[in-house]
């Protein structure tokens, strides 16, 4: 028996939505608790199932974690134990991995299996460890689990090949605690990683330069607690707006940052997408004329982001016209488009590229979330689609959507949970 989302296609939705904290901000925000010596308090926690497995995995630390009312986590790392992190549920989620960090910031020492997460191709760590090993840790692989110590950590210069988002953070975690000064190049820029920097300075650490390509951390000796809110889920916003422009009638999608979503902005209006973007609100009027095609090329932040690339291409299949999204971060991240076809998209892909021809009718059938913003795709695919939609393995799509039934029925839109 397998629960699966079926969706009742064809029905406009209408009203106001609002946007949980980040995800990727979340998950790495959770983690960094650990490198405090005092208690901290996290708001704006989304209810999704990545947050429930980090729960798990600081309980297993045996650190105290407590949802004090929705939403709102307090993280009291005091009689937390460095045992080694090999259960099942550090293979439940990618962000796993940022407990190598903070472990190794916090102790000098880390045991931590391979991390799970989507599967987008391949998606190694070697920026992480080659950062780690540049601060002065060893780092051995035995039986599945990585091991890594340091007798001491010392700052020093790291240029990123690749700006990674998750070797940015591992870095900077690992760093707080660092002997001296340690200069992240070629860093990521992305929002979530602000959000990470400003909590280790409220805690103590001395961050500058995050959103820029230049992060310097200045070692500290301690770290006290302090309260935290996550910014706004910048991808479940789009996914909305996405959602919005697809099957809206007049769609308000509040708590958002616009900012964070300029590339996405740019490319809805020159598909014919009509809005208005507050300071804090996206407003998508609805029923537009014939959509135009466009190019997408995903790119680090600022640029398009990839994981808004898979439920952007839905909408594309209703645009006249030959549109073409080309993947540049992870070239293999199209499975979605062979769960669309089912559905009566007409796709062609050959990597790093994916050929939408457009206007095609979608249909409810049987489709998979083969990952979590396939899912999102198939969901979004689904409310468009004549007839039911039935998505199986939603596990992915709980990983990264908080409320997301309760959300969509508020709008108007007819899903329901079934055991099939
Ligand atoms: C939990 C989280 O925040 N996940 C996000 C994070 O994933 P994640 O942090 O895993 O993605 P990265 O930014 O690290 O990956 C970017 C590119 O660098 C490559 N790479 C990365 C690390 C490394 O050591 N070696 C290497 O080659 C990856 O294969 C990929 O091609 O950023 C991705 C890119 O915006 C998003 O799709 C994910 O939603
Ligand atoms: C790929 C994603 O997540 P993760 O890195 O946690 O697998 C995502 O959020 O789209």
């Amino acid at each position: 028996m397998e629960k699966v989302i079926k969706i009742e296609g064809g029905h406009r939705l209408s009203g106001t939505v609002t946007i949980s904290g980040s995800k990727n901000a979340t998950v790495a925000l959770i983690p960094a608790c650990v490198l405090a010596n005092q208690p901290v308090t996290i708001y704006g926690v989304p209810n999704i199932s990545d947050v429930r497995s980090l729960m798990v995995l600081l309980q297993e630390l045996n650190v105290d974690v407590e949802e004090t009312e929705p939403g709102t986590l307090y993280i009291d790392p005091r009689n937390m134990k460095n045992i080694p992190m090999v259960s099942e549920a550090v293979t439940k989620l990618r962000a796993s991995y940022y407990f190598m960090g903070a472990l190794l910031g916090k102790f000098g020492h880390a045991e931590i299996r391979m991390p799970g997460g989507c599967y987008l191709g391949p998606r190694p760590i070697d920026l992480h460890l080659k950062g780690f090993e540049a601060l002065g840790a060893r780092i051995n692989y035995e039986n599945g689990c990585y091991i890594l110590h340091a007798d001491e950590l010392i700052g020093t210069n790291i240029f990123l090949d690749i700006s990674s988002v998750g070797a940015t953070i591992n870095i900077m975690m690992a760093a707080v605690y660092a002997k001296g000064r340690t200069i992240i190049e070629n860093a990521a820029r992305e929002p979530e990683i602000i959000d990470i920097a400003t909590l280790l300075n409220k805690m103590g650490a001395r961050i500058h330069g995050m959103g820029t390509s230049t992060i310097t951390i200045d070692g500290v000796e301690d770290l006290k607690g302090c309260i935290h809110e996550i910014i706004p889920d910048r991808i479940e916003a789009a996914t909305y707006i996405i959602i919005g422009a697809a099957v809206g009638d007049d769609m308000r999608v509040e708590n958002v940052i616009p900012q964070h979503l300029d590339a996405i902005i740019m490319k809805l209006k020159e598909i014919g997408i009509k809005m208005e973007v507050g300071s804090d609100f996206i407003h998508i009027f609805g029923q537009h004329e014939q959509l135009k095609p466009t190019e997408i090329l995903t790119k680090p932040y600022p640029g398009f982001a990839t994981d808004v690339q898979q439920p952007f291409s839905v909408l594309l299949t209703q645009a006249h016209g030959q549109s073409t999204v080309t993947e540049t971060i992870y070239t293999e991240r199209f499975k979605h488009c062979d769960e669309l076809r089912k559905m009566g998209a007409d796709i062609d892909v050959r990597i790093p590229s994916a050929f939408i021809h457009g206007k095609t009718p979608l249909y409810g059938t049987r489709v998979k979330a083969t990952d979590l913003r396939c899912g999102a795709a198939l969901v979004v695919a689904g409310l468009m689609a004549q007839g039911v939609t039935e998505i199986h393995d939603i596990y992915h799509i709980d990983r990264g959507y908080d409320d997301l039934d309760g959300k969509l029925k508020k709008l108007g839109a007819k899903l329901w949970r079934e055991e099939v």
